[in-house]
């Protein structure tokens, strides 16, 4: 549905996107992740055809993205998306979906449709006097008046409030099963992580990794075990054996120790330490790596804009009940 071939984008001297290469397939989510600067945006208004190419291939829907017919077949959500204040969100809608021509009765139904499922209430309220959250939701619905088969969004949930938040990404996760393409950026890992089928991963206009988020966590995290006991296995020096600092790893949790460790062997390891001092494993669970572990593998620095809240952690360490061994059915 996008094909994208050594796409690059120059300002003067400047290199916004450099040497991209990607494709997003008919009913995917694609994310865009990466800091302030990336080429995040630069790439998404080359998709749009707001921005030309300053060298590569660029196909959405079937026609080059400078061909005028490109637009109709899309639905583009700009980072900033300032609204006719004096409009209502009905008003608005109806507005934008006359300039694309779209009859009346389907235009009616899809808004409705839409501010439906966004949760949208106040219809008739005047936007200048509408939150961020609904003003962001207004211009969500006006990306599909036109039912596009390709959308663009550029940081749908960026400074919205959790909940708020929640509700636009569970809104795009949905829009893939209505048969829509979706392509969006974010700073934000756990929005992407939660959301999208691939991501793409750029900095300084490089895409740096790319693929399924699972694919990519596999190529540059780490796995780790989280082995509780009911008493420190810091007491013996059998770990001290194994690992030289596995003492950092060890916490108190409750009336609990957790001990966090990178292999199997570890674990085994730890056991040994917690029988040698009268104690036993009384759980063990797997922590696998965020995409922000990922990216501080691969770019070398840390993500900034971590989230702080809206259910933010669950998605971010994924850490898996069905992963978790009792003791007896390791001993099996
Ligand atoms: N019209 C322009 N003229 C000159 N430089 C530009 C222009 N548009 C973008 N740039 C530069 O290109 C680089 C990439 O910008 P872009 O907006 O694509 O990044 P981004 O990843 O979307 O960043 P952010 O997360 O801050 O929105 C930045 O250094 C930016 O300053």
């Amino acid at each position: 549905m996008i094909e994208v071939e050594g796409l690059r984008k120059t300002y003067g001297d400047f290199a916004a996107v450099v040497d991209s290469t990607f494709s997003v397939a008919e009913g995917e989510v694609f994310g865009i992740v990466g800091p302030n600067g990336a080429g995040k945006t630069t790439t998404l208004k080359v998709l749009a055809g707001l921005v030309d190419p300053s060298d590569g291939e660029v196909e959405v829907a079937g026609f080059a993205s400078d061909d005028p017919e490109m637009r109709r077949q899309l639905g583009f959500l700009p980072e900033e998306s300032p609204l006719y204040e004096e409009m209502t969100p009905l008003s608005y809608l109806r507005f934008f979906a006359d300039l694309y021509d779209v009859p009346r009765k389907a235009a009616n139904e899809r808004i409705e449709a839409a501010l439906d499922r966004l949760e949208l209430d106040h219809r008739e309220r005047r936007l200048g006097d509408m939150s961020k959250g609904m003003k962001r939701k207004v211009a969500i619905a006006r990306s599909l008046v036109n039912d596009p088969d390709v959308l663009v969004y550029d940081e749908p949930a960026s400074g919205l409030d959790p909940v708020t938040t929640n509700s636009v990404l569970e809104f795009t996760r949905e829009l893939r099963s209505t048969g829509k393409t979706v392509v969006f950026s974010a700073h934000n890992l756990y929005h992407v992580e939660s959301v999208c089928d691939r991501v793409a991963v750029m900095d300084e206009g490089r895409i740096v990794a790319r693929g399924s988020v699972d694919g990519i966590r596999e190529r540059h995290g780490e796995t780790t075990y989280r082995v509780f006991t009911d008493v420190s296995p810091a007491r013996t020096d059998a770990l001290a054996d194994i690992f030289d600092d596995i003492d950092a790893a060890i916490e108190e949790v409750g009336d609990r120790f957790r001990t966090t460790v990178p292999t199997m062997d570890a674990v085994a390891a730890v056991r040994e330490a917690a029988a040698a001092a009268g104690g036993e494993v009384v759980d063990i669970r797997t922590r696998e790596p965020s995409l922000e572990d990922v990216f501080l593998d691969i770019v070398g620095r840390p993500m900034p804009g971590r989230y702080t809240g809206g259910g933010g952690d669950a998605a971010s360490t994924a850490e898996t009940e069905t992963d978790r061994l009792t003791e007896s059915e390791e001993a099996e």
